[in-house]
């Protein structure tokens, strides 16, 4: 018995698009149905209210190539953002009539990757889910797919469904597929075996993360990312096994949370943003912020690169080597080359009292990299 995953309260639960449309291109309401079923009967069992689930939803390309007369899943973006913007429509249709046959009402909640990476859209989103979850309403989430420009999509939702369980707090995420598990391999060859537990990267080594199926993107690969930045149990499974997965039986693949779970914001930060920028650290500076969670001032700098403005993420890279951390930086790109090396006690002596702040605080950075990031000096 998993018991962090029957103990759970609040619940992310993703499927993707080979879950919920047939090979047609046209949505599968017989196993919308089984789904909805399950999932309104974990939301309200025997009727008692605090079981909440947030549902992200893929299938929005799948089903609009029927209605489209489309053979198969389009390759450009145009295609598939018009099939999507089709498909999405059909599917909260379908998910509307198909919770109010337990009295839920659903909402439809479409994000982007940027609407993750910046901090006022992020804190929006919670809110609205927060709302959308006290109403008592059930939150179907999917990517916008016909806003989003090919360098910023996720593309897939596992990803989406990783931060959406970050966003909300979820207690658990489960991923639901067309594969009832993680397999040692493809499990469309011979020989393929079920992996039960992942406790950390040891367990995957040697098993092969192969592409995707008919419609879905990314195969194990995007999974296995969800789960390792999800920082909650995850649990992979088929649709088929959705009920017994929320109820902590042993069905699919259960991924152990790695350590205890970072803050919200360390959370959003290693996760959800990108570096606009580099800072260069000396062996000092990628000590302190490294192995004694200090925050990192100007005197550690050695190098900057890109063009950020205060408030962005930057990454901070040990001078010869590896990426360190990541932070929310304090000045704009512009103005650190003259502060770079200077004691803070210096810069507030010539320049002011405002240059006595560090680069970045300490509350807002994450480390990214252990070892690759030590330096000789370090
Ligand atoms: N090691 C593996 N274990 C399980 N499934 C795998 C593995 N390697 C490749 N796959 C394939 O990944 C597919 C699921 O990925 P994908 O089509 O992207 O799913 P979804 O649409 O549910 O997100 C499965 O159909 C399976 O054949
Ligand atoms: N946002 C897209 C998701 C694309 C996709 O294929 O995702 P998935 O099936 O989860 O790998 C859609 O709704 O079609």
């Amino acid at each position: 018995m998993r018991t962090a995953i029957a103990g759970a309260r609040r619940v992310v639960v993703k499927a993707g698009s080979s879950s919920l449309t047939t090979a047609g291109g046209a949505i599968d309401a017989a196993r919308i149905d089984a789904l909805v079923d399950v999932l309104a009967g974990w939301r309200q069992p025997d009727g008692a209210k605090g079981h909440e689930v947030v549902f992200v939803s893929s299938g929005a390309i799948a089903a609009g190539m029927g209605p489209l007369g489309l053979p198969a899943r389009p390759r450009d973006l145009a295609a598939q953002q018009a099939a999507a913007s089709v498909g999405q429509g059909l599917l909260v249709a379908r998910y509307t009539s198909s919770f109010a046959r337990y009295d839920l009402g659903v909402g439809q909640v479409l994000l982007t990757a940027d609407d993750m990476m910046r901090r006022s859209h992020h804190r929006n989103a919670r809110r609205t889910l927060e709302q959308l979850l006290a109403f008592g309403i059930v939150p179907i989430v999917n990517e916008n797919d016909t806003v989003a420009t090919d360098e910023i999509r996720f593309g897939d939702n596992d990803r989406l469904a990783a931060l959406v369980a970050h966003l909300v707090r979820a207690d658990a995420l489960i991923l639901l597929s067309d594969v009832d598990a993680l397999y040692t391999g493809d499990p469309r060859l011979p020989g393929a075996r079920r992996i039960e537990n992942v406790h950390g990267p040891a367990d995957l080594e040697g098993v092969r993360l192969g592409g995707s199926g008919r419609v879905g993107t990314g195969g194990m690969v995007t999974k296995v990312e969800a789960a390792r930045i999800a920082g909650v149990p995850v649990v992979l499974t088929d649709a088929a096994s959705a009920g017994a997965a929320l109820a902590g039986e042993d069905v699919g693949t259960y991924f152990h949370p790695a350590g205890a779970r970072p803050s919200a914001r360390r959370q959003w930060l290693a996760h959800a943003t990108t570096g606009q920028g580099r800072l260069r650290l000396d062996p000092g500076a990628v000590e302190a912020v490294l192995r004694r969670g200090k925050s990192l001032l100007p005197a550690g700098i050695t190098g900057v690169e890109g063009d950020f403005s205060a408030g962005d993420p930057v990454d901070l890279y040990a001078e010869q080597g590896g990426l360190v951390a990541r932070g929310l930086v304090n000045y704009d790109a512009g103005e650190i080359p003259e502060l770079m090396g200077r004691s803070t006690r210096w810069l507030a002596r010539e320049l002011g009292p405002e240059y006595e702040r560090e680069i970045i605080h300490r509350d807002d950075l994450v480390v990214l990299a252990v070892t690759e990031a030590r330096t000789p000096a370090g």
